[in-house]
């Protein structure tokens, strides 16, 4: 996957920002001397020939030597390795933190450097620019802040978006990732902190889909934080106030939507880590308005649906075997529900057969359990997947995971939870006991010390055979006498460069009007 992404990214940056000349072809610099050199798009380093130097007011600026851009290249990544060397038996939070300390001064300093390296080493990097490291640096944001990137839009700004949209610089903008950081991966409400998902995803769409970076633009919006410990943190950066709700949210979101396309009415608005019960309802009050698709609902369908295909094409099965598929889901907020939702329909179309005889192959649970139709204070947006206990013959309204497993012996496991080491020993065991000869286990929740278990768990409890994966990395598993338990990626960031084809390829309407044909 990776090598199509690189593929695709090298041919699109290539054409967007030339690797031999570090600044884009088509684009014309107004500024002059120390501004230059302070702005990361155009700056250069010593990269700057003499010409340049004279010509932009650089002369003196700079020390003499010319150092060209692949010697920049070579010296980075040379610190980079030094470093690896150097914090090796560190814990592996301060490794991770230096490493994307390290990355993310140099996207300070000079994009076309930063990207170049990325894209080259996207496996080793990904990690620490987007999930599991994201994750951290989420965490400490206020602390490792430095320089500001992308937009905050807070509640205080009511009434002024229309306006502060226009202190962006660039002048287009493609593709926008928004969060207001109430449900940031598996890590709760991090409130302003989270504005390092919207940053990590973007980075994603640069290097895997060669979007250009200049037309890219993360967003947080701020309308507080239910979070005790950051409100009661002195050196927290957002707003130290609870979190609106109700139509006093609704508001402010409105407004920022109305204001960011008023200025690019064809944005693409990519709605990220917003806790379920606003990525549903915002999802359904703009998709018909604005360009717009939430990631965690939509995405994670997308690349969910792809594995699950992809399970039955590893069984040797013949696609079409997917409706006969058990599937438990574990998690029903926006992930979850959004993948049921999506993975029914792929059945109900690959068989022919309505959705309510789609959905008998797929079981749901939460926090309490197995969801029935029994369930007191069922939640709407999961009730269309709710079970008639008549259909589910030796388990009752709330069952446990343990419970489910051994009496479905479901062809698939599928945790979309956020809880940490759910699918453990018991659970995995008796996976074993699968009416398939291959089940197939995905600990899709992030940042890893979230996943519902580890690949080596996965493997040594539930079997040699099975399909792993999971949302963030983990290292293939090495099973003995040279066999190898190959550990998939199923991250929604894998949608990423099939988005930013069509992003180049065709207009962001158009791209809509794809994803309502297919209604997802
Ligand atoms: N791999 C990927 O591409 C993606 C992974 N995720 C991950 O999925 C996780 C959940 O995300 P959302 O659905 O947005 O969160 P959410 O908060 O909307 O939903 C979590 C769900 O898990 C349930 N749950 C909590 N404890 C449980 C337990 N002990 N047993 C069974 N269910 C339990 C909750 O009741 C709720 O239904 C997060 O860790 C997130 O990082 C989300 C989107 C994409
Ligand atoms: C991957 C992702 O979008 C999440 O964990 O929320
Ligand atoms: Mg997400």
């Amino acid at each position: 996957m990776w090598k199509l992404a690189r593929l695709v990214a090298a041919s699109n940056f290539r054409r967007a920002r030339p690797f031999s000349t570090a600044i884009p072809l088509p684009c014309i610099v107004h500024k002059r001397g120390a501004d230059i050199l302070h702005d990361p798009w155009f700056n250069k380093d010593t990269g700057f020939p003499l010409t340049e130097r004279d010509r932009l007011g650089l002369r003196g600026l700079l020390p003499p030597r010319v150092i060209s851009f692949q010697q920049q290249y070579a010296r980075f990544m040379e610190s980079y390795r030094s470093l690896e060397r150097n914090t090796m038996g560190q814990p592996e939070g301060v490794v991770s933190l230096a490493k994307w300390r390290i990355l993310n001064r140099l996207h300070d300093r000079n994009e076309t450097l930063y990207y170049r390296v990325l894209i080259d080493n996207i496996k080793d990097f990904a990690p620490v620019i987007y999930t599991p490291t994201v994750g951290l640096v989420c965490q400490n944001y206020s602390g490792l802040f430095r320089r500001p990137r992308g937009m905050y839009f807070s509640a205080k700004d009511k009434g002024e978006m229309m306006s502060m949209i226009y202190n962006w610089p660039a002048h287009q903008v493609d593709m926008i990732v928004i969060t207001d950081g109430s449900r940031i991966l598996g890590l709760g409400d991090l409130g302003v902190q989270g504005i390092g998902i919207p940053i990590g995803k973007l980075d994603m769409y640069v290097a895997a889909a060669g979007i250009n970076p200049q037309r890219v633009l993360p967003i947080m919006l701020d309308v507080g934080t239910n979070n005790k410990k950051l409100l009661e943190d002195p050196l927290y950066l957002g707003l130290r106030q609870p979190r609106l709700e109700g139509a006093e949210y609704l508001a402010i979101v409105d407004e920022f939507m109305e204001a960011v396309h008023t200025r690019w009415p064809k944005a693409i608005v990519q709605f990220e880590d917003f806790q379920a019960k606003w990525a549903f309802e915002t999802l359904e009050r703009y998709r018909g308005r604005f360009c717009m698709f939430n990631d965690d609902v939509q995405g994670t369908a997308g690349v969910a649906l792809a594995g699950l295909l992809g399970t039955v094409r590893a069984q040797g099965r013949p696609l079409s075997d997917f409706s006969n598929q058990k599937i438990v889901v574990v998690g029903a907020g926006s992930a979850g529900l959004g993948v049921l939702k999506m993975a029914v329909q792929a059945v109900s179309r690959m068989s022919g057969n309505n959705e309510t005889s789609a959905k008998k192959q797929f079981f749901v649970l939460d926090k309490d359990g197995l969801i029935t139709k029994a369930r007191k204070n069922l939640d709407p947006a999961a009730a269309p997947f709710a079970k008639e206990l008549a259909d589910v013959e030796g388990l009752r309204e709330g069952s446990s995971l343990i419970e489910v497993v051994k009496t479905l012996k479901p062809h698939v496991l599928l945790g979309l939870s956020g809880v940490g080491g759910i699918f453990n020993e018991e659970v995995l065991k008796a996976m074993r006991g699968s009416d398939s000869p291959r089940p197939a286990i995905f600990a899709m929740s992030n940042p890893t010390m979230n996943a519902e278990c580890t690949a080596a768990d996965a493997f040594k409890h539930a079997g040699d055979n099975i399909v792993f994966a999971s949302g963030s990395p983990f290292e293939n598993v090495d099973l003995g006498n040279g066999r190898v338990g190959h550990v998939n990626q199923a991250n929604n960031m894998y949608l990423f460069p099939g988005y930013g084809l069509l992003f180049t390829d065709v207009s962001a309407m158009r791209m809509l009007e794809i994803l309502e044909v297919y209604n997802f």
